[in-house]
């Protein structure tokens, strides 16, 4: 029996490829040594696109796909796929929501935490003898402080949650106001940064959210701010966000997400109130075998004809 093409467009764990090439044909764009060649010898026979949310599938790998079906991302994000090519061609596309709303809310709480308490410092301090000779720098207090959160969907509803037992006051800003007692709605994110100490920045990423953190919001979070990060880079003015961290108009950053990752850009490097890490929010094992079966979950259900567990179009 001839088997279903699928272009892959990044890697998968063990776990997941094993029973897709099983099932499957797999090709691994990301893989060959001339992708385009690849791509003109395949493409005329692909039938669904296989990829991760921060590779997506670009107009390009679209519009090589002619018979191209389904698009099902690895993740939550789909801002980096093609949506007017999908919805133009009846292409559906799945992600993965819901399985990763806790991970990624518990990294955003710990990242939090890690730079108001310089929780990566104090370590370098004692692994370094330095605690022998003097004391650790003083670090600053989060509970009882107030948090801002930018974007009030499945993710900024976990971090609320979790803020809560920090005793924090929330505020938020979305499109509308939604059911959240004890928070209070923001629509104007310069207002929203100008009245807390955090702001989370756990908004799904568009063509309309790009920037949406600008040099505005960032002056008005301040020199006391703190910026949290674990959406996409897009939605954060990062020339802007650079420019306020080596100036000191705002006070700290925590960032899981970069322009052009994981090559960031290294004026990064060079800055100590930073917190850097590898956009791995989701990366726990429990939760990539939840996403990753929910992908093949959406993949196998298509091709079955059967209802599609996480449709997005
Ligand atoms: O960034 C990760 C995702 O979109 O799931």
């Amino acid at each position: 029996m001839t088997r279903i093409e699928i272009l892959q467009m990044g890697p998968f764990p063990e776990w997941d490829q094993t029973p897709l090439d099983a099932a499957y044909r797999m090709h691994r764009y990301f893989e060959a040594a001339d992708p385009a060649a690849l791509l003109a010898e395949v493409g005329p026979r692909v039938q669904a696109i296989a990829t991760r949310g921060s590779i997506g599938a670009g107009a390009d790998v679209i519009a090589a796909c002619p018979d191209l079906r389904l698009v099902a991302v690895y993740g939550v994000g789909y801002d980096a796929v093609d949506l007017s090519a999908c919805r133009d061609r009846g292409i559906r596309l799945t992600n993965t929501p819901d399985v990763l709303t806790g991970d990624v809310a518990d990294l955003g709480v710990a990242m939090m935490l890690a730079q108001a308490r310089g929780i990566v410092a104090a370590d370098g301090f004692v692994r370094s003898g330095e605690w022998t000779r003097t004391a650790a720098p003083l670090t600053r207090r989060v509970h009882g402080g107030r948090a801002g959160i930018l974007g009030m969907g499945r993710i900024g509803r976990a971090v609320a949650e979790r803020l809560a037992g920090f005793q924090m006051q929330i505020a938020y800003s979305d499109l509308a106001p939604v059911d959240l007692p004890g928070a209070t709605f923001i629509a104007d994110p310069v207002d929203l940064a100008k009245t807390v100490d955090v702001l989370f920045v756990t908004l799904a990423a568009s063509a309309a959210t790009r920037g949406i953190v600008g040099a505005d919001v960032l002056a008005a979070l301040g020199p006391d701010g703190l910026l949290v990060n674990i959406s996409r880079a897009s939605n954060v003015d990062e020339p802007a966000l650079l420019a306020a961290l080596e100036s000191g108009t705002l006070g700290a950053a925590a960032l899981d997400v970069f322009d052009g990752e994981p090559r960031i850009d290294p004026r990064f490097l060079a800055l100590d109130n930073v917190l850097l890490q590898p956009h791995h929010a989701s990366a726990t094992h429990q939760t990539r075998r939840d996403m990753g079966q929910l992908m093949r979950d959406n993949i196998d259900a298509f091709f079955a004809g059967r209802p599609l567990p996480s449709m997005v179009i």
